[in-house]
């Protein structure tokens, strides 16, 4: 089901929430909404379920106006961070619940919504679960009873709400591998609201930053890495550096270091950005370079990670243990360096 976001803005009380969104989502994409806390990620999905109605804007799930129609008449499926289970009710019973209070006319019949609950249980790798209440499972397992409920009524939409957020690094990369593989089973529309930039590209077809209500950039999690829009997507999709240069006739340079020779901006003072793995030390083949003490160098496993305080800025760089081993590197010694590629945006 495709959906058509156009102009929607949502506040609560005086505070702005969303403040005005476009967006198409293709039908069967697997999407992520990325911010930072407050950014409006989760009022805008909450927007979509039904839960918050915007003051301005319009909604469509294909042809259908979704602002006028109630949560339950949406085809939406649900699922929040804290697994929202009903405790006093079994694993079955939860994933059935939405099945068992339609109206008596589209209700499906008992053994009908048996054979659902065995087949999604199989469907997120329960099997034979179904009699356990959600407190004889782990975080992990109840996330999949909370997805395997959002799907008993076969939705057309999946809406999660940072559905890992609660649950440990490990099963939460295992939790995500799982889910990008069900996703592509079932091919359902979904969008997920995360704040961990790293379950965004791995996950979804395309990532939406976003950033004091507003969308900062749309793209693949190719393109968004590769081509930030703005230092705040730069800053947001890993860890960066920046150190100022001058532009002059489209080449951006600090000191005598050339940086980057085709920046559309123009002359004058402009802020460079790179990653720590494209950090270059000395010696290069040619060409000067920057000067920088170190300031602190550790391994983390086979890449080790060195800050370098370069004209009172620190710039971290990363490289292979043995590449450091061979430039002999040790705490308080200046180094030369430079960056191997960077994005230049100008001056905030
Ligand atoms: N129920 C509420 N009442 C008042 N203000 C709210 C409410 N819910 C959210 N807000 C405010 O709306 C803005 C957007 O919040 P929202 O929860 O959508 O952001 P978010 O990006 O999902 O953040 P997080 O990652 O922390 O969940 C924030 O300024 C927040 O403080």
């Amino acid at each position: 089901m495709q959906i058509e976001i156009s102009g929607i803005v949502c506040r609560y009380g005086t505070t702005p929430a969303v403040s005005g969104v476009d967006l198409t989502i293709a039908d069967g994409e697997f999407l992520a909404l990325l911010g930072p806390s407050g950014s409006g990620k989760t009022t805008l999905l909450r927007t979509m379920a039904g839960l918050e109605t915007p003051e301005a804007g319009s909604l469509h799930f294909g042809e259908t106006d979704a602002l006028a129609l109630p949560p339950n008449r949406r085809g939406v499926g649900f699922v929040f961070q804290h697994y929202a289970l009903f405790k006093h009710m079994t694993v079955a019973d939860n994933i059935a619940f939405g099945l068992t209070i339609r109206p008596r006319s589209r209700r499906p019949g008992k053994a009908v919504i048996a054979a659902r609950v065995a087949e999604l249980l199989e469907l997120v790798h329960l099997p034979g679960l179904g009699q356990r209440y959600p407190q004889q499972l782990s975080g992990g397992q109840r996330q999949r009873v909370a997805l395997a409920r959002a799907l008993a009524v076969e939705p057309k939409i999946l809406l999660l709400d940072e559905p890992f957020g609660a649950l440990d690094a490990k099963v939460r990369t295992e939790l995500r591998l799982w889910l990008k593989e069900l996703h592509r089973r079932l091919g359902v529309t979904t969008v997920f609201v995360t704040h961990d930039q790293e379950e965004a590209m791995e996950l979804a077809d395309r990532i939406v930053v976003m950033r004091a209500g507003r969308i900062e950039q749309v793209g693949t999690p190719a393109d968004v890495y590769a081509a930030p829009a703005s230092p705040f997507v730069y800053g947001f999709l890993g860890h960066a550096n920046e150190i100022p240069c001058t532009i002059t006739a489209g080449v951006a340079r600090a000191g005598s270091v050339v940086l980057d020779e085709g920046v559309a901006l123009p002359d004058g003072p402009a802020v460079a950005w790179f990653r720590p793995h494209q950090v270059e030390l000395a010696p290069f083949v040619d060409g000067p370079a920057l000067d920088g003490m170190l300031v602190d160098l550790h391994a983390i496993g086979p890449r080790a990670r060195l800050t370098l305080d370069h004209d009172g800025a620190l710039v971290t760089a990363e490289l292979g243990v043995e590449e450091a081993r061979r430039h002999a590197l040790a705490e308080g010694h200046r180094c030369r360096w430079r960056p191997r590629q960077v994005r230049v945006y100008p001056r905030a």
